[in-house]
């Protein structure tokens, strides 16, 4: 089995720098060792920098409305999609260290247009759900899903015409929401999305959680995985170093549990672990949020299992 790891040096899609310096310090973490020590051959796909949006409403890359550096995002999105979908043709476990999780349109949009019948776990704080129209930040780490997903019209965005969406609000699960914009609960509420917040992980425990999200995007147990991991699902407590904080995310052990859980369906296709900014904090709390990202990978591919 083959892992390609992909590091995608990229801030744009929000407004806090460093996220983009998350690849380096995972692989000086020793990442790739730890994913090789689990069995798998690594295909080192290289870490991808892009030029860094410079200051807000830039002549280059003016914003759409209030959407901000929507080419720039474009462009990177791109990229790395198209390293994606070749990694996925290659019939590699499609593995992504962000960087902001706009690059999850990227990741999951990659992976979807060469893997029929994909499924999606996104585990986050948010919904990174917003459209143009109900953005209220206008940073794209909170836009992804809807363009993802079509509800959000590529081509009504400079810089992602070339996105086609090919997956529906059904192939979708949301684990660990606790901080949603309006317009994102009323476009959840529309569709009927499937979405297992904070409360349901309390009254349910985490097991039960996702147990009833996998059968509710693969009932079957049949359909390839993307887990696309924002380090903000879990509690600030123990991920720190990450821009966007929520109080009483996932524990430690909810957090590993999820990525364990998906490693035993062995339908796990593609992971992503987004949203580490080792520019905030400190030395501590910066090694404690990359050693959180590398124990997150170890469980999804398979480390605690016996
Ligand atoms: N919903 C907020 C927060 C977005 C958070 C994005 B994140 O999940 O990738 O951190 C916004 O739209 O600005
Ligand atoms: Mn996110
Ligand atoms: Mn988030
Ligand atoms: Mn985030």
């Amino acid at each position: 089995r083959t892992v390609a790891l992909i590091g995608g040096e990229f801030s744009g899609g929000q407004p806090k720098g460093g996220v983009e310096r998350a690849p380096k310090m995972m692989r000086q973490a020793k990442i790739v060792d730890q994913v090789k020590a689990l069995g798998y051959e690594v295909n080192d796909c290289g870490d991808h920098a892009f030029p860094s949006p410079d200051a807000a409403n830039s002549s280059a890359d003016p914003p759409a409305g209030i959407v901000k550096n929507p080419r720039t995002v474009g462009n990177a999105c791109k990229q790395i999609y198209d390293i994606v979908q070749a990694a996925v043709k290659r019939d590699e476990i499609v593995y992504t260290i962000g960087g902001d999780h706009s690059l999850g349109l990227a990741t999951v949009g990659g992976h979807a247009a060469s893997r029929p019948n994909l499924c999606c776990i996104w585990v986050d704080a948010h919904a990174d759900i917003n459209t143009a129209e109900t953005t209220g930040s206008g940073n794209m780490h909170g836009m992804p899903v809807s363009i993802l997903l079509g509800l959000q019209k590529p081509q009504d965005i400079p810089g992602f015409e070339w996105f086609n969406p090919v997956m529906t609000t059904a192939d979708i699960v949301y684990i660990g929401l606790r901080d949603l914009d309006e317009g994102e609960r009323s476009i959840i509420r529309k569709f009927g999305m499937k979405a297992f917040t904070m409360h349901h992980v309390d009254k349910y425990g985490i097991g039960q959680v996702v147990q009833m999200a996998l059968d509710h995007v693969n009932p079957k147990r049949d359909r390839p995985i993307h887990l696309s991991f924002d380090v903000d699902a879990l509690d600030p407590a123990i991920a720190p170093s990450t821009g966007t904080t929520v109080r009483g995310g996932l524990t430690f052990r909810e957090g590993h549990y999820i990525c364990e859980a998906v490693y035993e369906t062995g339908l796990l296709r593609g992971l992503d672990i987004m949203e580490v900014n080792p520019a905030l904090g400190n030395h501590r709390e910066v090694a404690e949020t990359i050693a959180i990202g590398c124990s997150l990978t170890r469980c999804a591919l398979g480390e605690t299992l016996l």
